[in-house]
């Protein structure tokens, strides 16, 4: 579109007089006129790739729009643009010729076209409008939009919030007659099927005037969970003639008073107010969803033992569920490589980390690449085990070696290990004793059981970690110097949550994978930011607990915002956080469909909440940072029907 003839100044106007939004927005855009760049930065690669891991659901349900999109509007100098609810571009496509001059112009993924940084354009006042526009030609505040025709339209989620735009942006030089209606209705679709996604927990009540459109876009949508509405669309606004905050939350028989004798195929239905339409009914899936984050809760800690050793189970190695253990962060690669080829030559690797940074997770990592893989690996957790009960549980014993023994003997964990991995965590509450006898076993490679006249050879690979600074406990005598330095052949340190350079995407992709296989909620930009700045002293078991309940409170498809963040998060301050940059992506496959019962997930929201109420004697704040959740979202689960009410004492 070079050469056409541009108004020189920012304020040229139109022939005609410009709309009134488009007024509207030059007089908000006045305020920043001489800070709007001509050339504005775009996000970095990994801050980029975060923002798509936050907007996965949208960027997913979008895309047969995109696609449709892109092939209808190719011949026509024209571009799809996806933004989210910042105005940040995530996703460019359409004419190549196009995209070159679009280029020129920053529009491109990463650049935000917010209003305040470039000024009034479709994307940035359609999100400050909260409508559906078009911004064509001069009626672009900075001259050099001039060039560009945009149209666009808010995508909301189903409980009202706008989570992105979709744009599609051509020549000024050419009519685009169709292209805001093309733009209102592809987003109407991404939202229904975000909807959809969000849907098989609830009911889901579909109605139009005519049964004939009830398969269209235009078709009202209500998601249902206990008789109330949770989630609706624009559509179903428009037919129930309301608005978001007289509908959401309230019970549906006060729009659609004999909506629960629907069937599953089209029946007629009279408004609250008479008028005549057509609905249906379907019914949740039926399959529960807390089975995975079950799975992944860590075993209960040993009750403390006996004076002696219990006569109690063989012992038996802890079966490694490879299929739950957690990718590393990439930048330990080099770190894993060195240390898994010194344990593959016989060397002691030494894991050093805060707690929760994941020690045990890479050991298994380090088991499964190393060459005792088809080993097993014995974890003994030397902290949990009473000073009475380690010796035995280690070294085992012989029949008849105490009173209590089994009378078979017990092999103990270091010749458990014999041919796989000895994975010792905590070892800095090994008692000192013991310190020796392992020390002998580590240079003499036997274990001799109590009881037993003569030592039996083993051979294993040896991990051992601890979250103690065990060079202090050295200088202060509590820990041995020389098992010390026999035990850390190879040394890792395990850098904290807080410093992962894609901690961003961690967090999306993390609370994606804990809402699966719902559509997990969105985090909006204050809540991802806040989540990337708080410090995590519990690392990794402290992020999956907090998102969890995220997930668990908050419907699929909704926004969080920083005020639905546990108090501890929403009160750590930037000036004495860490902000960690982000800087590689993550990208996880989709999640499989929401096949969730409904009765399942409230049924788990009602024991979470009951339990956590009765660790903490009913006490709603403690409760609700327990449960990673803000305490306003906790007293609004107690007031519904069918949870428990706080406990007093
Ligand atoms: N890289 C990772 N990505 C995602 N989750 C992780 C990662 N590392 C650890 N986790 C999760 O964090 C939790 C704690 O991990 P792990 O037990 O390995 O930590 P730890 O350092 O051994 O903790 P502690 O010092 O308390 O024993 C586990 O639920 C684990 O699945």
């Amino acid at each position: 579109m070079d050469g056409l003839p541009l108004p020189g100044t920012r304020h040229a106007l139109a022939a005609a007089t410009p709309p009134a939004l488009i007024r509207r927005s030059w007089a908000r855009c006045a305020q920043w006129a001489d800070d709007l760049p001509d050339d504005p930065v775009a996000l970095g690669r990994g801050d980029l790739d975060a923002r798509h891991e936050q907007h996965a659901s949208m960027l997913r349900a979008a895309q047969p729009e995109i696609d449709t999109l892109a092939s209808l509007v190719a011949s026509a100098s024209s571009l799809v643009l996806l933004a989210d609810a910042s105005g940040v571009i995530l996703q460019a496509t359409g004419n190549t010729d196009f995209l070159r001059r679009a280029d020129r112009v920053a529009l491109r993924p990463g650049v935000s076209w917010a209003e305040n940084h470039r000024g009034t354009n479709a994307i940035g006042t359609a999100l400050a409008e909260a409508a559906p526009l078009c911004v064509h030609g001069a009626e672009h505040f900075l001259p050099r939009n001039q060039i560009l025709s945009c149209h666009a339209a808010p995508i909301r989620s189903p409980r009202g919030d706008i989570l992105g735009v979709l744009d599609i942006s051509g020549d000024a030089q050419r009519l685009h007659a169709y292209a805001l209606g093309l733009a209102t209705l592809c987003a109407r679709q991404v939202a229904n099927r975000l909807m959809l996604h969000a849907g098989p927990r609830c009911q889901q009540l579909v109605f139009h005037h005519q049964a004939g459109m009830l398969e269209t876009a235009d078709r009202g949508l209500l998601l249902i969970e206990d008789g109330r509405v949770v989630g609706a669309n624009d559509a179903a606004l428009a037919l129930l003639r309301t608005d978001w905050r007289r509908l959401l939350d309230q019970p549906v028989e006060r729009w659609l008073p004999a909506w629960r004798t629907l069937p599953a195929s089209p029946a007629p239905l009279r408004g609250h107010d008479g008028q005549a339409l057509f609905a249906l009914l379907r019914q949740p899936a039926g399959t529960p969803v807390w089975t995975r984050a079950q799975a992944d809760t860590p075993a209960s800690p040993k009750p403390p033992g006996p004076a002696t050793p219990a006569p109690a189970q063989p012992t038996r190695a802890p079966v490694v569920r490879t299929d739950l253990l957690p990718p590393l962060d990439p930048a330990l690669e080099t770190r894993f490589t060195r240390s898994r080829r010194a344990l593959d030559a016989g060397l002691a690797v030494l894991l050093q980390g805060e707690t929760g940074a994941g020690k045990e997770v890479y050991a298994r990592h380090l088991h499964q690449a190393s060459r005792w893989h088809a080993g097993p690996l014995v974890a003994v957790n030397c902290g949990a085990l009473p000073d009475t009960l380690i010796e035995a549980e280690l070294f085992g014993y012989e029949a008849g070696a105490y009173t209590g023994a089994r009378r078979q003997g017990a092999r103990g964990r270091l010749r458990e290990a014999d041919g796989g991995i000895l994975f010792l965590d905590e070892i800095g509450d090994m008692p000192l004793t013991l310190q020796t006898r392992l020390l002998r076993v580590l240079q003499e490679r036997t274990v001799q059981p109590l009881g037993a006249g003569r030592a039996v050879p083993v051979e294993f690979g040896l991990v051992s970690a601890s979250n103690r600074d065990l060079a202090a406990m050295v200088e202060t005598g509590a820990f041995r110097a020389d098992l010390y330095y026999r035990l850390q052949d190879c040394r890792v340190d395990l850098p904290p949550l807080r410093s992962r350079a894609d901690l961003r995407a961690h967090v999306c992709t993390t609370l994606r994978a804990c809402a699966a296989p719902a559509a997990p909620p969105t985090l909006d930009d204050g809540a991802l930011a806040q989540l990337a700045r708080y410090p995590w002293p519990g690392n990794y078991r402290q992020l999956q607990a907090v998102l969890r309940g995220l997930a668990l409170f908050h419907p699929p498809g909704s926004l969080i915002r920083v005020g639905d963040l546990p108090e501890e998060i929403q009160a750590c301050r930037p000036a004495t956080a860490h902000h960690a940059q982000d800087a590689s992506s993550s990208s996880q496959a989709a999640p499989a469909p929401d096949i969730a019962a409904h009765a399942t997930l409230r049924s788990q929201q009602s024991q979470q909440i009951s339990e956590a109420l009765a660790r903490h004697g009913g006490n709603i704040s403690r409760a609700a940072r327990d449960l990673g959740i803000h305490r306003s979202t906790l007293h609004r689960h107690l007031a519904r029907p069918g949870m428990p009410g706080p406990i007093h004492r």
